[in-house]
């Protein structure tokens, strides 16, 4: 899917974050947000990814504009298309990596033999064994729980995959891994767009947003 920014203005109160601000993401890349702490990269991505208003001017999905949808349609949206990977990993940590990855199922009619077998498959993509479906969250490393967290966008094949700082909170290795799957996620089809600081990946990305 292609996304389009237009003149678009994002303000906090008085504070200006950015400013009458163009681009476009071509369907199918892979694209880096960077800039300085408190530049306003998180509220950008918020804002493509229809978490956060703009103040002013247009967001387009492919050729629809999509500033203006109702609440219901960009739900749709959000079960149909779009997937987003929060800093913290966005998992519930007492639950099972198997409870955390049906989330992603719910709104499918799925047994739970075709749910457990869908997850199992998903957990391969991403590395992981299948005797973790049954772990508490708590209980894997930080890589790992990134990777419950990939594994469960995955399970909805989205067409936006959006990644707030995903490789931020791991360790070189870990990292490296993360970012094979992104680019293994993106070369599949799915539009990418992660916010980060790290620089050492920046010969994967097509563009980078500076802000
Ligand atoms: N909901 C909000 N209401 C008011 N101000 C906000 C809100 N969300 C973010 N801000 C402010 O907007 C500015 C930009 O925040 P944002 O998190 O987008 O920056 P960032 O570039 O991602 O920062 P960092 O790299 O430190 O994570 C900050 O000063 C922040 O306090």
């Amino acid at each position: 899917m292609k996304l389009t920014l237009r003149h678009a203005t994002k303000r906090f109160d008085d504070k200006i974050l950015f400013k009458q601000c163009s681009f476009t993401i071509p369907s199918g890349s892979f694209v880096a947000i960077k800039g300085k702490s408190g530049a306003g990269k998180s509220t950008l991505l918020n804002c493509l990814a229809l978490i956060e208003p703009l103040t002013s001017g247009q967001l387009l999905f492919d050729e629809t504009d999509v500033t203006m949808l109702s609440w219901s349609k960009k739900s749709r949206l959000y079960r149909q298309d779009i997937s987003f990977i929060v800093q913290d990993f966005g998992l519930m940590p007492n639950e099972t990596v198997m409870e955390n990855l049906i989330i992603a199922l719910r709104y499918e009619r799925l047994s739970a033999k075709k749910c457990k077998q869908r997850c199992l498959a998903v957990l391969c993509k991403v590395n992981l064994a299948d005797t973790l479906l049954d772990e508490p969250i708590f209980r894997l490393s930080g890589g790992e729980q990134q990777r419950v967290a990939i594994a469960r966008c995955l399970l909805r094949q989205p067409r936006l995959l959006f990644a707030d700082e995903p490789i931020n909170a791991l360790d070189r290795d870990n990292a490296a891994d993360i970012m094979r799957l992104l680019q293994a996620i993106n070369a599949s089809g799915c539009t990418v767009v992660l916010v980060t600081h790290d620089d050492t990946y920046d010969n994967c990305y097509d563009d980078v947003i500076y802000l």
